[in-house]
């Protein structure tokens, strides 16, 4: 059997504060992707989308559990290994202008990666390389002598996106690419990602707390709340009928562009009531016990074990469409 392209096992991760109090960004987080896929990541602020992220890149030590690429666990202590994951695995930020050194050139900033891993090409190689890469995200080679302010948000995001494929990766974690962009540039950007995905075969890990955009590029969905897992899903099944409750509160966020339709969504929500809780004090039992409509006595006392119903899988006492 292939092993995953990735593995991420019960993985955990805190942070120590000023204060000296103790924060839990990822208690026990598992999933598996597959070459080829395209994962997205939801939930909302601070439930550690972004640690997660930072966390495979090895930028933050976990307290518990390991991750493993290509099936071997990665020791940052194994240059070599290192240097090959770094090479491997690329991502793509939020802010696109704030993700560019302001004081190079565009095609310097598309050289450098290529510089640093793959030095054996040879400088003009390289060049050429950096022209091509800003005509694969539909930008002209010509403008690689210019700098990052000179763009828009929209071309700042497809340079980034050109200097993660620069050195030919297999896995690009996608962190809120679109989220600073304006409505009418996130579809671009979106396509252009989902067209790259296809032509590269690219894995993709694709962060974001907006789930039409997740929609329209994930092949599976995985959702945290206050550092743990939620529910996985294939995209499909989730959107249609949630397993959870806190997906289903997630889905009834989403505002409808149709004004009447709107209406009746804002109407119709039940669920999600009351303030998302502190992470450094989350509640027992089910994390979202306190916003969940029907919890139950056992939830508040016990933390869900993690089930599978259908192909799926779901922490909760009391799924949806189970009872
Ligand atoms: N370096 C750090 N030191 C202390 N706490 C941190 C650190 N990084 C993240 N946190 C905390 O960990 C939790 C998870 O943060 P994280 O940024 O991963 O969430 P997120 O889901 O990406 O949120 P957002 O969508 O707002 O970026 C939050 O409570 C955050 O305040």
């Amino acid at each position: 059997m292939v092993a995953p392209l990735l593995a991420v096992d019960k993985l955990s991760v805190r942070f120590r504060l000023n204060t000296g109090q103790v924060l839990q960004a990822l208690s026990e987080v598992s999933f598996e992707l597959q070459a080829g896929e395209t994962l997205g990541i939801v939930g909302e602020s601070g439930c550690g989308k972004s640690t997660l992220a930072r966390a495979i890149l090895q930028l933050v030590t976990p307290a518990q559990g390991e991750i493993r690429w290509q099936g071997k666990r990665l020791n940052p202590h194994d240059k070599v290994g290192m240097k090959a994951f770094r090479r491997a695995v690329q991502c793509i930020f939020q802010d696109p202008l704030d993700a560019l050194n302001p004081r190079m050139t565009v095609s310097d900033i598309l050289q450098e990666p290529l510089l640093a891993l793959r030095p054996e090409l040879g400088k003009a190689a390289i060049r050429q390389r950096a022209a091509e890469g800003l005509q694969a995200v539909g930008l002209e080679s010509a403008m690689g002598n210019r700098y990052p302010h000179e763009f828009s948000g929209g071309q700042c995001q497809r340079i980034g996106i050109a200097r993660a494929l620069s050195v030919e990766p297999q896995l690009i974690l996608c962190d809120e690419p679109v989220s600073a962009l304006d409505v009418s540039i996130q579809g671009q950007i979106v396509k252009l990602l989902a067209d790259l995905q296809r032509d590269h075969h690219l894995t993709l890990l694709f962060i974001s707390h907006d789930l039409s955009v997740v929609r329209e590029l994930s092949d599976r969905v995985l959702v945290l709340y206050l550092g743990r897992i939620m529910e996985i899903a294939d995209a499909a099944s989730l959107y249609q009928n949630p397993l959870h409750p806190y997906t289903r509160m997630l889905l009834e966020a989403i505002p409808l562009p149709d004004p009447q339709q709107e209406r009746a969504r804002l109407a119709k929500i039940t669920v999600g009531a009351g303030e998302l809780p502190s992470p450094l004090n989350p509640p027992s039992g089910c994390v979202f016990h306190t916003r969940c409509p029907q919890a139950q006595a056992v939830c508040r006392e016990q933390v869900p074990i993690w089930q599978r119903l259908g192909g799926r899988w779901v922490a909760c006492h009391f799924p949806l469409g189970s009872q």
